[in-house]
């Protein structure tokens, strides 16, 4: 796979004015301080961080809405504030805070409106919107002006309004912000569906199940530096949460001896016991497996649970160290 994107040293700050009785002081943000990073194409990227992170601040240059101080972009073969006509009509791009249809006309004008813009051949409009309507669930909001449409109907509207040209890369913010679960499947299944046919997605969001189940990398920033590229499962690795055992002892052995713990902890972990559960915290890199069979040799055990921490809990982790 080839690099979809390349961002090479982004830096952007901002000036505000802080007043502070008759006095006014100038201070600068440093919104981005070095950013460097490159997207696959066909990668489905989280882009994560804390509020005031940077999150937007990336997407606006991407999307060529803001030129950066400093460092270079590339997206396909283009840089986004330069010649930005051309570019956009090369990207898809749904802000979920903002709606970039036409409020009090009915959905398919806007769509109408798009087709036109984007320069869309009729034959390849009809064939991508029939297949936009299905698989979006909007036919029975194509009539009704934006403005009356609920915030479900909306996001999968805005979707459709997004890919009319059929991008090869889709930019979206916080896209199943406020969404019901149903809406939040919907979308979800339809962006995944977007990724298998080979589309890049550059997703910013708050909403870590979403991340969990739709990005196959993601990207952590915060105040303005990468802290992060990789995969899911690598985060934890950042963090010193354990992984948790819990092994569930049979009545008899009610009490476990201190000798007993000290000398499971000879093979790694650390050991304790609660009511009835003997729990192991393996900090580093103890193998669960060898610990079981520990366990089950020397107590008679009824139940046996690993418990991994989720990614709420890592991804706290992540953002206080840090
Ligand atoms: N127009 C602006 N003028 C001044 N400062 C700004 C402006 N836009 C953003 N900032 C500041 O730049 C920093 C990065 O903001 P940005 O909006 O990119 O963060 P974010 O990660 O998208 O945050 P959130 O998750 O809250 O949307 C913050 O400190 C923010 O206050």
């Amino acid at each position: 796979m080839d690099d979809f994107i390349e961002v090479k040293e982004l830096q952007k700050n901002y000036t505000v004015y802080e007043r502070t009785g008759l006095k006014r002081k100038k201070r600068i943000v440093r919104a981005l301080r070095n950013v460097d990073f490159t997207v696959k194409r066909g990668e489905f990227l989280g882009y994560i961080g804390p509020n005031g992170a940077g999150k937007s601040t990336t997407i606006k240059i991407l999307t060529g809405i803001m030129v950066p101080d400093h460092g270079t972009v590339r997206v396909d073969k283009w840089c986004p504030w330069k010649n930005r006509k051309e570019y956009v009509k090369n990207i898809g791009v749904v802000f979920g805070q903002k709606t970039q249809m036409w409020w009090d006309l009915p959905v398919k004008d806007t769509y109408t409106l798009l087709k036109a813009l984007y320069k869309v051949p009729d034959d390849k409009y009809r064939k991508h919107i029939k297949y936009l309507i299905e698989r979006l669930h909007l036919s029975e909001i194509l009539n009704q002006p934006v403005r009356q449409l609920s915030l479900g109907q909306r996001m999968r509207a805005e979707l459709a309004a997004a890919m009319i040209h059929d991008p090869d890369i889709l930019f979206l913010d916080e896209p199943t912000i406020g969404l019901d679960v149903v809406s939040k499947h919907r979308v979800q299944d339809f962006l995944m569906e977007l990724n298998r046919q080979g589309k890049t997605i550059f997703l910013t969001t708050h909403d870590l199940k979403d991340i969990e189940t739709l990005c196959n990398e993601i990207l952590i920033i915060n105040h303005g530096t990468l802290i992060y590229k990789g995969k899911v499962p690598g985060l934890k690795a950042l963090t010193d949460i354990p992984t948790v055992i819990r092994a569930t002892l049979k009545e008899s052995y009610k009490k476990v001896s201190s000798e007993s713990l000290r000398f499971l902890s000879e093979i790694g972990g650390t050991y304790h016991q609660e009511r009835d559960e003997i729990v192991v915290k393996l900090h580093n890199k103890e193998r669960p497996g060898e610990i079981a069979k520990r366990l089950f040799q020397k107590f008679e055990i009824e139940d046996f649970r690993v418990e991994e921490p989720d990614i709420e809990e890592i991804i706290k982790a992540i953002y206080r160290q840090n």
